[in-house]
């Protein structure tokens, strides 16, 4: 018998990761993998059995997003992956409206169609990725789990941008992403029994290739570091983060810079990669630094504004409890965390030097005034959950009404033979 599984789907700027989550008395993890370098060279395919962790590479002949997408569903197909799948979620990082995780329809698809410049990296990589499934699985429900919901408690003192009103009404306001991974280090927080999870303080920082902070008190966010788009806030691996308005207004004057050359500029040349000349990738810049001033600085610039953007969230949250680091850098790089939590401890934030270079779940000493944790982010069991629950939604409500009919009964027929 085929086994029954929830699909997640992250469709990054440069990667789309998947998972399978089998479905019994609880949910499993089964394979996982990661399509990545997309629009690079050298794009491949990296996948693993949760059971036998080793993993295997593919390589992937995609000249583009669209390409990639295709491939991805192939290879899907061609494994019998979608044979058992019940239900898929998609990571969305935007929809300016909704709170709750939905089922995509045709209004709702051309609703984000619509709404794609507010993440204009992301969005339409992901609806395009929502397609595909769709088609390769015409009666599976689909599953959109958006990014910006977690920041839905902001005040509008945090979310309002100091422009003319009249735009606000046309949808300019900070929004924030990475929510999904916010919703995750909370969800642990609270599992892990701290008591700022539900009473407290909590700065939040997801430093990955795209970076960003959340400040969040008595378990709701209240501001957030990325805005409008997820341009905005920190330095990241190629985004520039907040930038002087009048950067652009110059360059348009002096050099003739077109606004879509000045998006390419501050989303893909800006950074790690646009100050290191080098990398956008802080692996590379850490292992050169010591010999190329250009990657110090570029670290330097990345450490300072976070450190910048801590002590600005303590201030919002009137002095802090705990500190999570997460994303890529955040878990895996004792030296980042070194340099963005120097001289914080009139803060009360600091490390134990063992601790921190064991990259241990708490990073600060037994007895501190901040709890200075380190939480691998999980969005994939996030939106399995977020999935797993809008579907029982759905079964109660196919219940009341037609007693016969279940959406989880609702597998691949569209691959299956
Ligand atoms: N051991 C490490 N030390 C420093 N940086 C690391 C380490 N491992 C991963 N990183 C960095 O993490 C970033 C990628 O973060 P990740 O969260 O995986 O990215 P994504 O946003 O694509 O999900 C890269 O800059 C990478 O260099
Ligand atoms: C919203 C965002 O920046 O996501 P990522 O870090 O996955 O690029
Ligand atoms: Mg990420």
């Amino acid at each position: 018998m085929t086994q029954e599984s929830i699909l997640t789907v992250n469709a990054g700027s440069s990667s789309i990761k998947f998972e399978l989550f089998e479905l019994g008395e609880t949910m499993h993890r089964g394979l996982s993998g990661k399509l990545d370098r997309i629009e690079q060279e050298g794009t491949r395919l990296t996948f693993s059995d949760y059971e036998h962790a080793e993993s295997q590479t593919v390589d992937c002949q995609a000249s583009d997003h669209f390409s990639a997408v295709d491939f991805l569903i192939d290879w899907f197909e061609s494994k019998e992956i979608l044979a058992g799948v019940t239900a898929v979620g998609h990571r969305i990082v935007h929809a300016t409206q909704l709170a709750q995780p939905e089922i995509v329809t045709p209004a709702l698809l051309d609703e984000l169609y619509r709404d794609s410049q507010f993440a204009p990296q992301h969005l339409i990589n992901e609806l395009v990725i929502v397609e595909a499934c769709q088609r390769s699985m015409p009666n599976v429900p689909q599953v959109l789990c958006f990014d910006s919901s977690f920041h839905h408690t902001m005040p509008r003192v945090a979310s309002t941008l100091p422009i003319p009103r009249r735009y606000e009404a046309k949808g300019l306001k900070r929004y924030g992403y990475h929510g999904l991974s916010y919703t995750y280090l909370m969800q642990e927080l609270q599992r892990l029994g701290d008591p700022a999870a539900s009473e407290g303080r909590v700065i939040l920082a997801h430093l990955g290739n795209g970076a960003s902070m959340a400040a969040v008190r008595d378990g709701k966010c209240i501001d957030t570091s990325m805005g409008f788009t997820p341009a905005a806030g920190l330095p990241m691996g190629s985004r520039s983060g907040d930038l002087d308005p009048g950067v652009f207004s110059y360059l348009s004057r002096r050099e003739g810079l077109k606004s879509d050359e000045f998006f390419d500029m501050a989303n893909h040349e800006s950074g790690l990669l646009g100050m290191s000349e080098t990398s956008s990738d802080m692996r590379d810049l850490l292992a050169i630094e010591s010999n190329d001033v250009r990657a110090a600085e570029a670290i330097d610039v990345f450490c300072y504004q976070a450190k910048k953007m801590i002590g600005a969230y303590a201030a919002a949250l009137g002095g802090l409890d705990t500190l999570v680091f997460s994303g890529g850098i955040g878990e895996h790089s004792p030296e980042v965390r070194a340099r963005i939590c120097a001289s914080l401890e009139f803060l009360g934030i600091e490390l134990n030097d063992k601790r921190n270079a064991d990259n241990d779940p708490v990073v600060s000493p037994m007895v501190s005034r901040v709890n200075v944790r380190v939480i691998p982010t999980d969005e994939e069991l996030v939106i399995a959950q977020s999935v797993s629950e809008t579907v029982a939604k759905l079964d109660r409500s196919f219940d009341q009404h037609s007693p016969n009919v279940s959406a989880t009964s609702a597998t691949n027929q569209g691959t299956q033979s």
